[in-house]
């Protein structure tokens, strides 16, 4: 066997097709490559000839008809040496050597591959070129498919470069030129060289970039320019409104270089309505001009979901498809950055901006709730302000407070039922604990301000509500009162509550549901093993017999009367017990908890009426009626 050192050998032909091909997640990403080298170009020219022409731009065409895009640059050009070794070979280009020489960070292009993605949307490239140095010589470049090229001596034309594309028949509709302007406007958007389509006068990348705006340089230099730095909200604003494609800005805020990151940036907050559960986010990467990464929603905290933004960074470390960053320390850095950057402006736009923050606290109020609960200075913001769901609609933290006699109430279960309607008797607003964030919420407002927390469907918040009868109730009166009154699997608990006019209250056992819904959930194999765990872990004091309790109003005039004639032996007495039960079931039906009989209890509300319209002969025969009604259900009767 040789020990000798071997060549490895490259399959040239399928390194380009991956390159071209794979490297990019999207084709168009080859009009960005091609700006960038005419971007870089004109700088090469300005470096090397500091002297020589000023500005410069670069002009691309589309022609549909033909099926050609083009990219025209004044640029430094290449001379015939120059196009073998960079712009014919694979992983060179002058562009990273310029910046090793020059230490210059303009230059943007590093890996000597981006040329390559040319051949991922065209069959056939061509480059005329002249360099600025020998500016008598002219020469063009042509390739099929970029596994082989040639090169021929033709007219010089004025210093610079034109790539031409002959787009393949899939990618044509690169060529027009609504696709042109829309790619273009957002890859270079932050290019400092102006860049054209075809003939239009007006650059694609004429907004002015707020957070790069010096109003002295601006004044000198451009009226337009100097007029959105002196008022430096509405530029952003402005800029915001341009780049955010998919929803309008409520307010925007800059980002600004902080310890360990140099982001640069604007971040806007997204006029969308969003849920808890919506991720929105929306972050635009650029480096040295370029969009590096359309979509860097990670570098912004998961937690919101409702901003949009651009940042600019040298530090972050593109991938060789710059179409993503590397995870690296800087990152990080930029990660925390943007977490100030939100905050600081959530409170800026608080201040300075009374109206956008009343429609922000609006549109994504739920958002915000849960967003307070994972930043503390988020929460000191937020927590006076949010709104909360309730039972009389969104209501700030402090007036449930208030509206509550200084408790915050909150119901646990998803639907009013009984609760909400003892709350509407009480004229109590109550949250909705089930929403998106609003119990850890209240709970952590009730810890900060020091005020009581009722979790109503809990067994504790229960009890702070329905005060213990203070005398028991007999035992016969007890079981007859259960036996008239509860349905399955719910316990009957004399109680004394306001308002007294409400005889009785049915609270279902949220505990008891969970565990219900946590078996069901099993059954259907939706919940995964160790969340399932967890969720026994919880559930585990719970036995689940008890599905709800039934308060019983020992203050209401009601209850008392129905006591009076259980006691007296009044011939009314199951008539009265059966309406209370009737209205018990009835209710809690319209309440979304379908518990009991309803049709039993409809019909036992028409025994009632029957009973109480009836001649005193035949009152007998309906009480009769009812009670056959109770032993149907198999229950003791009066
Ligand atoms: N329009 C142009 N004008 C002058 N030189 C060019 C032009 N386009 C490409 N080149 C030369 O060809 C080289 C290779 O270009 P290519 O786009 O493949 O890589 P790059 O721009 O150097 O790096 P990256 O892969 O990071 O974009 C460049 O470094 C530059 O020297």
């Amino acid at each position: 066997m040789s020990q000798g050192l071997r060549a490895t050998e490259v399959d040239l032909g399928g390194l380009v097709t991956v390159l071209a091909s794979h490297l990019y997640s999207t084709p168009l990403v080859a009009l960005r490559e091609l700006v960038q080298n005419g971007h870089d170009s004109l700088t090469r020219r300005r470096l090397e000839d500091p002297s020589g022409q000023n500005g410069g731009r670069i002009t691309v065409r589309g022609d549909r008809s033909r099926g050609t895009v083009s990219v025209e640059d004044g640029g430094a050009g290449l001379t015939e040496p120059e196009i073998h070794a960079y712009l014919a070979t694979v992983g060179t280009g002058y562009t990273r050597l310029l910046r090793e020489v020059t230490g210059s960070d303009e230059l943007i292009g590093a890996f000597g591959l981006g040329f390559l993605s040319a051949f991922a949307v065209a069959d056939e490239v061509t480059v005329t070129t002249t360099s600025h140095r020998e500016p008598t010589a002219g020469h063009r470049y042509r390739s099929v498919g970029g596994e082989q090229y040639s090169v021929e001596p033709v007219p010089a034309r004025a210093p610079g470069t034109l790539v031409e594309l002959r787009l393949k028949a899939e990618h044509a509709h690169i060529a027009d030129e609504a696709v042109l302007r829309d790619v273009l406007t957002r890859y270079c958007v932050l290019l400092p060289v102006p860049v054209h389509l075809g003939d239009d006068p007006q650059p694609l990348n004429a907004v002015p970039v707020p957070w790069r705006q010096d109003p002295a340089q601006d004044q000198a230099q451009d009226p337009a320019r100097a007029q959105a730095s002196a008022d430096p909200h509405a530029a952003r604003m402005e800029f915001a409104a341009r780049f955010g494609r998919r929803f309008e800005p409520l307010a925007a805020f800059p980002v600004t270089p902080r310890e360990g990151s140099d982001a640069t940036g604007l971040l806007w907050v997204q006029d969308s309505a969003t849920y808890g559960t919506s991720d929105n986010r929306d972050l635009a990467v650029y480096l040295r001009g370029m969009l590096l990464s359309e979509d860097a929603r990670d570098l912004l905290p998961r937690w919101a979901g409702f901003i949009g933004g651009v940042i600019e960074s040298t530090r972050l470390t593109p991938t060789a498809s710059r179409e993503d960053l590397q995870r690296d320390d800087h990152y990080r850095a930029v990660q925390e950055a943007l977490a100030d950057a939100v905050v600081d402006g959530l409170y800026e736009t608080a201040r300075l901006h009374p109206g956008a923050w009343r429609r922000i606290l609006a549109r994504h109020g739920q958002e915000l709730l849960g967003a307070a609960l994972c930043d503390d200075r988020l929460f000191t913001l937020l927590a006076d302000d949010v709104p909360v769901p309730t039972s009389q609609g969104d209501l700030t933290a402090g007036a449930l407070r208030a509206a509550g006699g200084g408790t915050l109430h909150i119901a646990l279960g998803t639907s009013g039922g009984f609760e909400e309607m003892l709350y509407r008797a009480m004229q109590v607003p109550i949250a909705r604990g089930d929403r998106y964030a609003v119990l850890p919420f209240l709970r952590r407002y009730g810890q900060l301000r020091g005020c009581r927390v009722v979790e109503l469907g809990s067994e504790d918040g229960n009890r702070a509500l329905f005060r213990d009868a203070d005398r028991p109730l007999a035992a016969d009166e007890a079981a007859w009162l259960a036996a008239a009154l509860a349905d399955d699997g719910e316990q009957l608990t004399p109680a004394r509550f306001a308002p007294a006019e409400l005889p009785l209250v049915l609270v279902p056992d949220r505990e008891a549901e969970l565990k219900q819904r946590i078996e069901d959930d099993q059954a259907d194999a939706r919940i995964p093993g160790a969340a399932l765990r967890l969720a026994r872990a919880f559930t585990a004091r719970t036995d689940g017999s008890v599905r709800a309790r039934l308060y019983l109003n020992l203050d209401s005039p009601a209850v008392r009367r129905l006591l009076g004639a259980y006691r007296a032996a009044h011939p009314g007495t199951a008539t009265a017990a059966g309406l209370l039960r009737s209205m018990k079931v009835i209710m809690s039906a319209a309440g979304g908890e379908s518990r009991g009989d309803l049709t039993a209890a409809l019909a036992g509300l028409g025994a009632a009426v029957a009973a109480l319209t009836a001649d005193t002969g035949t009152t007998a025969n309906t009480t009769t009626a009812n009670t056959d009604t109770s032993t149907d259900r198999g229950e003791a009767t009066a």
